[in-house]
């Protein structure tokens, strides 16, 4: 790099540099790698440079005074096949097209108005799981079994209806969907081939070989993802011709499909093809990371009896036991809001966010950043950075009672949406569904752990993949105990 002056890191072995310093939880190793080299790092993995910043100031530095140099991606290997990066708005480049949609979700997708108007949505779709939760536990009892449920599971199909409703005001997951239970199982693929490590992210020559076989699998199960999908689309057409359709209100599918530029960066109809793949990515980006969030805040709780008695005298004190939680409950729930923030700043569902890329040679903080460097910003290690957080490891929501300090992009040691232009646009929604999820299962049942585990040997490692999970899914006994939720 001749005579630039580099971020410090440490020293790489010929061709393949740094790759092994990343170990299997890249997260945690790039941690202890700040402990040596300080909080901006410097990596090259195989033929790719990279930056990784991992402190609340740096992160400051880069996401509100360079967010332009900062503001392009760096896309996996596996999102080149079938023109998925033209389309998509997560790992799209720094263009007309993605400030375009970016514009549109603010505008008129992701609205806080918008948001209100599909509380009815995520009702629908929680009380949904609280009754398979319920049923299912009864059968299992009629059965002489223990009743414990794999709470994950529940979970992630909440949300990914939660998203099918918000997109294509459908139930995608339904008995009366034949199509949604295929789309769910490729989506699931589509997440375990976007998870794992690819050799060709780091050595480009590969790419063509694809040696994992990664490319391939991903282009099938993708693709049967996106003809999928198509058929909604389709439908959705037929239907505005013949107008056979009255809906109360617009999805996203009506908002993408009415839309005819933007006069500004857009002046024609979304491309039919990208419009597909942004209806498909709302799906990828939604589900697993909000459903993890819920589902580390419950095992966060099951550790902390404490703490969880509290969030339920809460519940009990503003909502009773007659009645559902409502979202308009929610402001009224402080416990439960900062059990949220405390469950991000440890959990964080994407801890390095979504890979930044640098669209000019940048000057950050004295060091020279060449263009065309990969940008991570390590928020599960910003979070847990004792400079910023007092007994960092420690689950303490209380942390949080009387400090304005909130996760939406303000506050640099709490960055789980990232911040900047490339902020999360979903936050608003992931919010209120985490919020009202949470809220619905505490509220309806006392959870037990299953014979495995107490609350002191409960497991709580991580599992890497396209977000990161728990290790081992949490497995947990529900009681019913509120009245709610009979409608
Ligand atoms: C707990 C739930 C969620 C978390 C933690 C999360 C986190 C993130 C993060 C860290 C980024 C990258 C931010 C950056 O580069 O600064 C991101 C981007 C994005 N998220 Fe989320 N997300 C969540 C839920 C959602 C939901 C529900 C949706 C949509 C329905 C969504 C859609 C997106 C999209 C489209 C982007 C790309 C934005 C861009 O590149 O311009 N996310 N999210």
């Amino acid at each position: 790099q001749g005579t630039k002056n580099l971020p410090p890191g440490p020293p790489g072995w010929p061709i393949l540099g740094n790759i092994f310093d990343l170990g299997i939880a890249p997260h945690q190793a790039l941690e202890e790698l700040k402990f040596k080299y300080g909080p901006v790092l410097w990596l090259r993995l195989g033929s790719m440079d990279t930056v990784v910043i991992q402190s609340a100031k740096t992160a400051a530095e880069l996401l509100k005074n360079h967010d332009t140099s900062f503001c392009d991606r760096k896309s996996l290997e596996v999102f080149n096949c079938l023109n998925y990066r033209d389309g998509s708005l997560a790992v799209g480049q720094f263009s007309p097209y993605w400030r375009m949609i970016r514009r549109l979700c603010s505008v008129e997708m992701m609205t806080v108005k918008r948001v209100n108007d599909t509380a009815s949505i995520r009702r629908k779709c929680i009380l949904q799981m609280i009754r398979s939760i319920e049923d299912d536990t009864a059968a299992a009892t009629a059965r002489g079994e223990s009743g414990v449920v794999n709470l994950p599971h529940y979970l992630f199909l909440m949300s990914f209806n939660i998203v099918g409703n918000l997109m294509l005001s459908r139930d995608v997951v339904d008995s009366q969907c034949k199509e949604g239970y295929e789309f769910f199982q490729a989506m699931g693929m589509v997440s375990v081939w976007a998870g794992k490590p690819n050799l060709a992210d780091f050595f480009p020559f590969l790419k063509w070989l694809d040696p994992q076989g990664l490319k391939r699998n991903m282009t099938r199960d993708m693709g049967r993802a996106l003809e999928i999908v198509e058929g909604f689309v389709k439908e959705r057409i037929e239907e505005y011709k013949f107008g056979d359709k009255e809906k109360a209100s617009k999805d996203f599918l009506d908002t993408l499909l009415e839309f005819e530029g933007d006069g500004k960066d857009w002046h024609e109809k979304i491309p039919y093809e990208r419009l597909i793949i942004l209806v498909l990515e709302m799906f990828f980006a939604g589900s697993e990371t909000t459903s993890t969030v819920i589902e580390w805040a419950m095992a966060e709780l099951l550790r902390q009896p404490e703490a969880m008695r509290k969030v339920k005298e809460e519940l009990i004190e503003v909502v009773g036991e007659n009645r559902n939680v409502e979202e308009s409950d929610i402001e009224k729930l402080p416990y439960l809001q900062v059990v949220v923030k405390e469950t991000l700043r440890l959990h964080p569902p994407l801890p390095l966010l979504l890979p930044r890329n640098t669209i000019q040679d940048t000057k950050f903080v004295g060091y020279d950043v060449p263009k065309d460097t990969q940008v991570l910003v390590n928020a599960w290690a910003i979070g847990r950075d004792p400079d910023s957080w007092e007994d960092p490891l420690s689950f303490k929501p209380e942390r949080f009672l009387g400090l304005n300090i909130d996760y939406k992009g303000q506050n640099f040691e709490l960055i789980p949406f990232g911040s900047g232009r490339r902020i999360c646009v979903g936050m608003l929604f992931a919010q209120r569904v985490i919020l009202l999820g949470l809220a619905s299962l505490i509220h309806c049942f006392n959870w037990e752990l299953d014979k495995d585990s107490t609350h002191e040997t409960l497991d709580m490692r991580e599992k890497v993949g396209i977000s990161v999970r728990k290790l081992i899914p949490l497995n947990v006994i529900p009681k019913r105990c509120s009245r709610g939720m009979a409608g």
